[in-house]
């Protein structure tokens, strides 16, 4: 159905090494799925593959009805896919506003120039209103906490219009009270994206996860809500016996 993500049979290799395996993964359009798994598992891989960085060794990738294998990296952001990196893409000097501008200009270069001459553009705008970034537009990006950058750069995304977010652990580092906002902004963008959020913080994913996939070795392990996960001998193993991690605690 057009919107929705859909993997079959996706096979990576590095030199050899087999990172996934035969991997089928279907995510609905509007779903805001949790994507889990121990180190190594296979999930930025994944991402990779889904948003042309990584080629993978046979399988397919569709997303609103297009193949995304073989396309290069800016043409599968302009279908529509969206990805947020562990590494910052804030620019500190500049202002919130200017780098939520910026980013809205990747998307369409000439109007974002135009627009910086007429005022704020409603992306930007509706960017500043879903992140709750507002009263903070005209500070630096410098002095904003962990977790409102986190909010900034999900804002910066957001400006692209993007159908499909990828998250790669966005609650990472944050405080408590950044995380439930997180987790509500999740929602929130969630009611008009399709959202793939790869995280390790098992307690924000009882919070906030319905549907979670669980990779290990490059192989999906369990699929389900956090209930299912949390009981599913598999998972279990796999998280207590490597790490005595409680899983989904
Ligand atoms: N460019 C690469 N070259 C060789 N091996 C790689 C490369 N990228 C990933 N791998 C290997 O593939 C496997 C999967 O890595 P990946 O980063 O996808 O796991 P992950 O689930 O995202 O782990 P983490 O939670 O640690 O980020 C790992 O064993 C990793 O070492």
């Amino acid at each position: 159905m057009s919107g929705d993500l859909t993997v079959r049979g996706l096979t990576v290799d590095f030199d050899g090494f087999r990172a996934l395996s035969d991997l089928d993964f279907t995510v609905r359009a509007g779903e805001l799925r949790f994507l889990i798994g121990p180190n190594g598992a296979g999930k930025t891989t994944l991402v990779d593959v889904i948003t042309g960085r990584t080629k993978p060794a046979g399988g397919s990738v569709r997303f609103d009805d297009h193949e995304l294998v073989g396309r290069r990296e800016h043409r599968i952001v302009r279908l529509g896919v969206g990805r947020t990196f562990q590494t910052s893409v804030v620019f500190e000097q500049l202002t919130v506003l200017e780098n939520l501008d910026l980013a809205a200009s990747f998307r369409r270069r000439t109007a974002g120039l135009l627009r910086r001459r007429r005022g704020v553009a409603a992306g930007v705008a509706a960017a500043l209103e879903t992140t709750g970034l507002a009263a903070l537009a005209d500070r630096p990006a410098g002095v904003l906490s962990h977790g409102q950058r986190q909010w900034l750069e999900i804002g910066m995304l957001l400006t692209q219009r993007p159908r499909l977010l990828l998250l790669d652990e966005p609650v990472a580092g944050m405080s408590r009270v950044e995380r439930d906002r997180t987790g509500e902004l999740l929602r929130e963008i969630a009611r008009e994206h399709t959202v793939v959020v790869v995280e390790h913080d098992m307690e924000f994913l009882r919070r906030f996860a319905s549907t979670v996939t669980v990779l290990h070795e490059g192989r999906l392990l369990c699929e389900g809500d956090v209930a299912t996960v949390r009981a599913d001998p598999k998972v279990q193993e796999v998280y207590l016996g490597r790490s005595g991690e409680e899983v989904a605690a």
